[in-house]
């Protein structure tokens, strides 16, 4: 660490999501957060990407920035079969790490990564990052302090046109609704109800690869209590996340980027996060600045997991997804091994 309270970042690929990563730390005070490089699997690419955000060192390879001395924490935005790799490689080399979501191809890979992290004793954590904004952390009050109730049903959709999109519809790549829209529509869930389900049921729809573009699920809790989602790649849904509890609901709009919810007063509420100097690739990315300070906070307090996503609740995620990817008939050569 170089200095009492600031944490510098190295970021593994130069892709859309890292571009965004990186938007949502210019975000933050530079005081705090520093990127200090950018690697990717070619010199260019990486070149390219740390002229365009200011970034002092650019790599061609992923095994560089492991090894460079002047990195405390990476960010991994690679494509989703990668993630498992890349984040042994940087765990490895004592780098704390924050990986971009599904966290791996199945619960083996997330239990080898995790054991990883806990042998190098480095702070992991999946970057299920609409966990940090405001309006989650408010639902969370809603629940523990009881305002809600008993929850008792959750209904979340969360799709799409993603056809064109080759990470999500090709096999080798790591396609799949379940791996790219399913583990947001898991975790609200997992949110609300903070218990493993008892009982998983789903019907999908496959691509003419046999990936996955449009799934329903029914999570069942303790006492027949439900989470219904359905997630699709194959068209728009309404993208909210209605969590109904004995003594009111509340409703976060666009649930994996949620700046506005609808609060049990029936009344919305909005919390807005600051823009950066570049625009982003994907909707409202400068809220990733949440995720980041609560990794921040993490490592300066020696901590190796964050308790709003810990490691038992990946565990869970991936557990849920092997389960849903099983019901529906879309296992991979990860499943085999
Ligand atoms: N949190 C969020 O809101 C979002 C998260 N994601 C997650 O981020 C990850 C990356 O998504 P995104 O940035 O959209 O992806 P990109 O298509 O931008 O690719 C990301 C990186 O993956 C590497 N890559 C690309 N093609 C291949 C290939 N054929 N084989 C091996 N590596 C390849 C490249 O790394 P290099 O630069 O080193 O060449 C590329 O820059 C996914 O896991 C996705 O689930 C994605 C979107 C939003
Ligand atoms: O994480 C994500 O957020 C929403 C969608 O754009 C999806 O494809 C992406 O991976």
């Amino acid at each position: 660490m170089s200095s009492g309270k600031l944490i510098r970042w190295g970021i593994a690929s130069a892709g859309k999501i890292s571009e965004d990563f990186v938007i949502a730390l210019s975000t933050l005070p530079a005081s705090d957060h520093q990127v200090v490089a950018v690697a990717a699997r070619a010199q260019e690419r990486a070149a390219e990407f740390a002229k365009k955000h200011g970034i002092p060192t650019a790599l061609g390879s992923y095994e560089e920035l492991a090894k460079s001395k002047d990195v405390d924490v990476v960010y991994i935005g690679v494509l989703n079969p990668q993630h498992y790799e890349v984040s042994l490689l940087m765990l490895n080399h004592g780098k704390h790490v924050l990986c971009e979501k599904p966290l791996a191809m199945n619960k083996k890979q997330v239990e080898g990564i995790l054991a990883a992290a806990k042998a190098n004793k480095r702070f992991f954590m999946e970057a299920v990052w609409s966990r940090f904004f405001p309006s989650y952390q408010h639902v969370r009050q809603l629940i523990d302090t009881g305002a809600l109730g008993e929850i008792k049903d959750v209904q979340v959709n969360f799709g799409f046109p993603l056809a064109n999109v080759d990470r999500l519809q090709k096999r080798e790549l790591g396609g799949g609704v379940v791996y790219d829209l399913g583990i947001y529509t898991i975790q609200v869930s997992q949110w609300a109800f903070q218990e493993p389900p008892q009982k998983i049921e789903s019907t999908g729809h496959t691509n003419a690869e046999g990936i996955d573009d449009d799934v329903s699920t029914t999570l069942t809790y303790s006492g027949g209590r439900t989470a219904r989602m359905r997630i699709s790649s194959r068209e728009k849904l309404d993208n909210k996340a209605i969590i109904k509890g004995t003594k009111g609901q509340v409703t976060l709009i666009d649930f994996w980027t949620p700046n506005k919810l609808i609060d049990i007063d029936g009344k919305e509420k909005e919390w807005l996060p600051p823009k950066g100097k570049h625009a982003t690739n994907y909707a409202n990315s400068e809220a990733m600045r949440y995720e980041a300070e609560a990794v921040r906070q993490s490592i300066l307090a020696g901590e190796l997991e964050n308790k709003t996503v810990s490691y038992a609740d990946s565990l869970l995620f991936a557990q849920i997804e092997d389960t849903i990817r099983k019901q529906i008939g879309v296992l991979n050569k990860y499943d085999e091994q």
